[in-house]
């Protein structure tokens, strides 16, 4: 990224610079976002108990679902408190506290079809290898 790139206003005019600022826009949310670590982190658990259980190739088609899912649903909360913040500053709104508690509530949603996702796969295999 060249100087002025740092200070771009306009549209990208190449694939390779829209793929850079999506780029730097993803590891923004890994860098700051706390809870986008933790979703990380829990699918590499996922990724690596899915190898370990040899889960099948329809059974990845949903985990993979479940994951892209839940990191979607943070990105666009990101999205949301950064527009809300950028607006509002740290003045208390309540309408930015709709915003905010809404998108927080979709990522909790997201998260819950993860976790069902996670469970009805790997409970049945887990019993098959801890219940003998
Ligand atoms: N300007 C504001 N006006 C009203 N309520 C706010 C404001 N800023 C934050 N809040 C409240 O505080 C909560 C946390 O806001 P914050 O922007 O810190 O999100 P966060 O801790 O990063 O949340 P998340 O865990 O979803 O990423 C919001 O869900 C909202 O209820």
């Amino acid at each position: 990224m060249d100087s002025k790139d740092k200070h771009q206003v306009t549209k990208n005019h190449r694939l390779i610079q829209a793929m850079s600022h999506a780029s730097q826009g993803i590891w923004m949310v890994i860098s700051k976002e706390r809870n986008m670590r933790y979703h990380l982190a829990a699918s590499v658990i996922v990724i690596i108990c899915g190898l370990l259980l040899r889960v099948a190739a329809w059974e990845w088609l949903w985990l993979f679902l479940a994951i892209f899912t839940v990191f979607s649903a943070e990105f666009m909360n990101t999205v949301a408190e950064s527009f809300c913040d950028l607006v509002v500053g740290h003045q208390f709104d309540f309408n930015v506290k709709k915003i905010k508690d809404v998108s927080a509530g979709g990522v909790l949603i997201a998260a819950l079809f993860a976790v069902i996702v996670g469970l009805i796969i790997f409970i049945p295999r887990l019993m098959a290898v801890f219940g003998g």
